[in-house]
């Protein structure tokens, strides 16, 4: 079915907007996948190095360019519950690739931040710049020059977009992302909100506090909710990264490492050595930018999209703007209803359906682009299945069905929870921000109130403690920007601001910083673009302006004259204490150049 003309028209706009730098880009990844296989370039010694510990059957082999071997790039580590599980993952490739008559060999590790961790913490300030460092770690292990195609082990919030700039920077190869898939349920999303509310109002001890959070985060794989790692999930089925199904499925379970081994002996097969080649460059286009877009909107997915699916576009020579974003917000249907945007977790949402599901519901109604290329081949109703382990342990997967499982979960196209996408964009005298309305209340999508100001979250929380949070107010947080300190999620705003909410104030947020995916309910007006410290108008915003957000205009604005805003001198503070500590020195040059919001806030581009 051809996609909706609506949805084809925006595409067809950014093929448009695109064409210089894509015909450049598509010239550089075509020229560079002319010379493989690669490492028959590569000088005796350089190869020596390249396959020392390899067996000697491997070395006669990829001496002999008879076989193609995998560069593994793994994000694993301890810190993440989503990427310890990549710990045992190199060895399963490898037995797969042997089995298949390849090779693998891990090229390389990247850094990976858990923003769990770091959330309310200085290291906060380093995790947007590490998609950027990501990518370039990426880029040193591919650098050897010693692949046919590669297979990347990441999962979360930064570590994803980081590997696919890799990946559409190394746009010659094919590319395969591999999952390592959610934790199991436990303490629902929406109880340890609630517990936190209890601990900020006094009400509840420390000690039931961490038990609350200790059963919320309680092993292996990725968090519950549906934040940014989980949309990027979605992002990675629907984009054509992962295999049909991949995404949601447990870690250490038998179909987890079938989905593994199976990814494994794809990325062989779409080499240039085979009869499928596939390279990452020309897999993902126009199309496959658009449709990941439409997923995000229909799964009401992190607003750290709004960034991170714009650095990765550019990656590949597309532009893709916050326009683009915010008409296909106005297009795409709500479907699913995945905290913070519901009660359930993405273990339900996969039961309900899953990407499955969600894929042939879109598609029914043209809002994805099926005529595109993925790792499985061509078309994307080839994921619109449902995926379970074959009786020979391997992979079996079936037409989804085409009711949901559980419709206060997943909806269908014909009757979705929203009418539109989960994600606006705003503009105004204040300049652009985004602003995610799935999870907010529809009484509270248009708020105007005067502004109550803050430079840090802490200060604000401190209010809050000293009782001055009355009445109803919009808190400007600002100088939180990539140039100011790095672009820090406020995350930790929110169990205040959603207690005085609760309490019946209409409150909100305004800043230059970011959320996390899996803040929701209080409306936060994110992303300002110009930052304070690049001399936005959000700097001259002074205590008491009304501010008004409208989620439904899309605007957000202070109610002051224009020569009044022009005027004024903009506020300025010492941000020394953000340059150190937590090495936060060592990414000085990173807040020197950082990009700004809508444009990816890359180091890069
Ligand atoms: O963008 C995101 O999805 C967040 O960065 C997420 O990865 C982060 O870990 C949350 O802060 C965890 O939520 P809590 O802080 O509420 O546990
Ligand atoms: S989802 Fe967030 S908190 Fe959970 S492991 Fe990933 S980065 Fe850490």
């Amino acid at each position: 079915m051809s996609a909706d003309s609506r949805v084809a028209a925006i595409t067809a706009r950014i093929v448009e907007r695109s064409k210089p730098q894509r015909e450049a880009y598509l010239d550089r990844v075509r020229s560079a996948a002319a010379n493989g296989p690669h490492r028959s370039v590569l000088g005796c010694g350089n190869l020596a190095h390249g396959f020392a510990v390899c067996s000697p059957a491997e070395k006669a082999a990829l001496a002999g360019d008879r076989v193609p071997n995998l560069g593994i790039i793994t994000s694993y580590n301890d810190m993440l519950s989503a990427h310890q599980p990549f710990e045992t993952y190199p060895a399963l490739i490898r037995e797969a690739a042997r089995e298949a008559g390849g090779v693998a060999q891990v090229a390389g590790g990247v850094p990976a931040m858990c923003d769990g961790v770091t959330q309310g913490q200085p290291g906060m300030e380093l995790s947007l710049f590490s998609r950027d460092l990501i990518a370039m770690s990426a880029g040193v292990g591919l650098s050897h020059n010693m692949f046919d195609a590669a297979v990347y082990l990441g999962v979360c919030d930064k570590i994803v977009p980081g590997l696919v700039i890799a990946a559409l920077t190394f746009g010659h190869l094919p590319a395969i992302f591999v999952p390592a898939g959610p934790m199991t349920t436990g303490l629902p999303n929406d109880e340890k909100a609630r517990v936190r509310q209890l601990f900020a109002e006094g009400k509840v001890g420390r000690d039931e506090l961490l038990e609350a959070e200790s059963k919320s985060y309680h092993g292996p794989g990725t968090c519950t909710f549906y934040g940014t790692a989980n949309s990027n999930q979605m992002l990675m089925e629907i984009m054509g990264f992962h295999l049909p199904g991949a995404s949601f499925i447990n870690p250490g379970t038998p179909l987890r490492d079938a989905l593994t081994k199976e990814a494994a002996k794809r990325a062989l097969a779409i080499t240039a050595m085979g009869n499928e080649f596939t390279p990452a460059g020309e897999m993902i286009d126009e199309r496959s930018i658009v449709n990941g877009v439409v997923g995000l909107h229909a799964t009401g997915g992190s607003t750290n999209h709004t960034m991170h699916l714009v650095a990765m576009a550019r990656a590949a020579g597309i532009l893709l703007t916050w326009q683009d974003i915010s008409e296909l917000s106005d297009i795409v249907p709500l479907l699913a209803r995945v905290y913070p945007n519901g009660l359930a977790d993405v273990n339900h949402f996969h039961a309900a359906g899953g990407m499955g599901f969600l894929i042939g519901q879109l598609l029914k109604n043209g809002l994805l682009h099926d005529d595109v290329r993925t790792v499985f081949g061509r078309g994307l109703d080839a994921y619109a299945i449902d995926v379970k382990l074959g009786a020979n342990g391997g992979v079996h997967r079936e037409p989804a069905p085409q009711e949901s499982a559980d419709p206060k979960v997943l909806a269908t196209i014909d009757q979705p929870f929203q009418h539109t996408g989960g994600l606006k964009m705003l503009a105004g005298n204040l300049g652009k921000a985004v602003i995610k309305i799935s999870a907010v209340k529809p009484d509270r999508h248009i708020i105007e109130a005067p502004a109550k100001i803050f430079h840090d979250q802490a200060e604000l929380n401190a209010a809050f403690k000293a009782g001055k949070l009355e009445g109803d107010f919009v808190a400007v947080v600002r100088f939180q920007g990539p140039k100011a300190n790095g672009m820090p999620e406020l995350h930790k705003l929110t169990t205040v601001l959603g207690i005085l909410q609760d309490r019946g104030q209409k409150v909100a947020i305004l800043t230059d910083g970011r959320m996390s995916g899996a803040s929701g309910k209080v409306p936060a007006a994110i992303h300002v673009t110009p930052e304070a410290k690049d001399g936005g108008p959000i700097a001259r915003i002074q205590e008491g302006d009304i501010i008004r957000i409208d989620a439904l205009a899309g605007t957000v604005e202070v109610l002051i004259e224009d020569i009044a805003l022009k005027t004024r001198v903009p506020a300025h503070i010492d941000l020394s204490d953000n340059e150190f500590g937590m090495g936060r020195e060592l990414f000085a040059p990173f807040r020197r150049i950082a990009g700004a919001a809508d444009h990816g806030a890359s180091v890069l581009f």
